[in-house]
């Protein structure tokens, strides 16, 4: 089709979170500064990214952590003139309904002596072991910076750790470490709390998920000082793509007569917004929200087969924010002055009705480190159901301010994995297939890159920089 060669006219983005953000400023480098490109959003720029007030004071009610090796978000963070400094929590214990499993201390050599006491060698090994398949994630940068791209989330992994990466997908991440050779008690007593803070489910997601919530064990985690979601923001901004304030409905191919003659297919978005409803066409569509049941209810009419549908669920997370004093004894303190932990993750136990209730401080200074909570603090408290005033009563012996934010926050992991295509129809592409990989802001960016990538060598028939193998021999010699 001769008119490809032309640039696109119009592109729509779908979501303005971290993922439809980042895919209009990787749009703009790409195509160019003629291309109009409009991005959608129902709801506020952030989406999942997004702050809470309590008592006067914002913090990260949704994605807050960021890894020093994110490079994305990094490299976002520095265009956009945005600062992020490190996070620094206090000391962190395990509970198990009954007691601490582990509890860490302030000395570093104390902390080397419990962890071996407890664990062996497992904790060194774990390191080693995410270490490797960090490295292996990182060969994604370097693709991306040579403009290569990937039609399908299996194909992008496969080029990052070959089949490896694949059978971890594949397998849980309790069956993946078992194998590797961790001791049950180090997966029960470490593994599962970590998943379980992080991703609301125990031991049995899938091993790449697995392995990136282990990779938040790592020191140097940040967040954007004022909210992770001015990136977004700035993102949108510096990317000159016209925010369309409204829910897309539905999308439709069409048919239309060239001025030049001859015909285009284009695409039909139609979405309410506050001045009613209209329709817009578009050259390329790229969808950055879930499509999974109750998410987003875009339907795809008039479609010849029709698209893909996506059945599996994302689960509730309920973020709680508590502005008051632990009740230690909840958690076998009897004197609250010898309490001095900051952040309790939990054991897979039915008893237990969260997940894990930590000490944060708000996003103006990140850099702040988390004290011993003695007096009142403001908690943040996971859990899967929104808590009773009897759970309450249980973890708080006093608080004076209570909010609370509902999320349908991540896929809700099961095993066989098979992650949704990222091509849905020609010029129709698909981010968040990432997250059933792993549901990270770094995931979604670049999952934005490659399909801003992907888009602009389908367009232009560029079709050596799309799902290349050995890419990373290549790359190799190439240097
Ligand atoms: C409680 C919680 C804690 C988390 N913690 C971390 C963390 O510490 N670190 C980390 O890296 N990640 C974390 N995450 C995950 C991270 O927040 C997400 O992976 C990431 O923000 C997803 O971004 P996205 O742009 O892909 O999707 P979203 O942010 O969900 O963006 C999709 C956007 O599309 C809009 N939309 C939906 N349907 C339509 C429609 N029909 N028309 C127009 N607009 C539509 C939505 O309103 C939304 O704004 C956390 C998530 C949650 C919920
Ligand atoms: C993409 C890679 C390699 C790493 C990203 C690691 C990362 C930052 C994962 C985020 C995990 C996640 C969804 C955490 C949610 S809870 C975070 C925090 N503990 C909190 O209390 O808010």
């Amino acid at each position: 089709a001769s008119e490809l060669r032309y640039p696109p006219g119009k592109i729509a983005v779908i979501g303005a979170g971290i993922g439809g953000t980042s895919a209009a400023y990787f749009l703009r480098q790409k195509f160019g500064k003629d291309v109009q490109i409009d991005v959608f959003e129902k709801g506020t720029v952030g989406g999942r990214l997004a702050t809470i007030n309590v008592e006067g004071k914002n913090y990260e009610a949704g994605g807050s952590i960021i890894r020093p090796l994110n490079l994305h978000m990094k490299h976002f963070v520095k265009v956009l003139g945005l600062s992020g400094p490190e996070n620094r929590n206090g000391l962190l214990g395990i509970y198990n309904g009954d007691e601490f499993v582990f509890e860490e201390s302030s000395w570093y050599i104390i902390n080397i002596l419990k962890l071996l006491w407890h664990y062996g060698f497992s904790p060194l090994r774990m390191n080693m072991w995410v270490e490797d398949i960090m490295d292996k994630f990182m060969r994604i940068y370097r693709y991306q910076s040579h403009d290569y791209s990937f039609s399908s989330i299996e194909g992008l992994l496969h080029a990052l750790g070959g089949n490896d990466f694949i059978q971890l997908l594949n397998r849980t991440i309790n069956e993946t470490m078992q194998k590797a050779g961790f001791s049950q008690k180090f997966i029960y007593e470490v593994v599962a709390p970590a998943m379980r803070v992080n991703y609301g489910q125990g031991a049995n997601i899938n091993g790449f998920v697995g392995a990136v919530s282990m990779a938040t064990a790592d020191s140097g985690l940040w967040s954007v000082k004022g909210g992770n979601k001015l990136v977004c923001n700035g993102l949108l901004y510096a990317s000159k793509a016209q925010l369309l304030s409204g829910t897309v409905l539905s999308i439709e191919e069409k048919t239309r007569p060239k001025r030049t003659g001859g015909t285009v297919k284009l695409y039909e978005v139609s979405y309410n917004s506050a001045s009613g409803s209209t329709t817009d066409m578009y050259d390329i569509v790229l969808i950055a929200t879930p499509l999974n049941r109750n998410m987003s209810n875009i339907t795809f009419r008039n479609f010849n087969p029709p698209l893909a549908q996506f059945s599996d669920h994302y689960h509730q997370t309920v973020a709680t924010f508590v502005h008051g004093r632990i009740n230690t004894s909840s958690f076998g303190y009897k004197d609250p002055s010898h309490f001095y932990l900051a952040s309790i993750f939990t054991t897979e136990n039915p008893k237990l009705f969260i997940n894990s209730l930590g000490v944060v401080s708000p996003v103006q200074n990140t850099h702040e480190e988390v004290r011993q909570p003695m007096g009142p603090a403001v908690w943040k408290v996971f859990s899967k159901e929104p808590l009773t005033k009897e759970q309450m009563n249980l973890l708080f012996s006093s608080y004076d301010s209570v909010k609370e934010k509902k999320w349908l926050a991540y896929p809700h992991y099961s095993l066989p994995n098979k992650c949704p295509p990222i091509i849905l129809h020609d010029r129709i592409y698909y981010l968040n297939g990432i997250e059933w990989a792993a549901s990270a802001m770094e995931m979604s960016a670049i999952a934005a890159k490659n399909a801003a990538l992907l888009s602009y060598h389908h367009w232009y028939g560029n079709i050596d920089m799309i799902d290349q193998e050995d890419l990373n021999e290549k790359l190799k010699t190439e240097l």
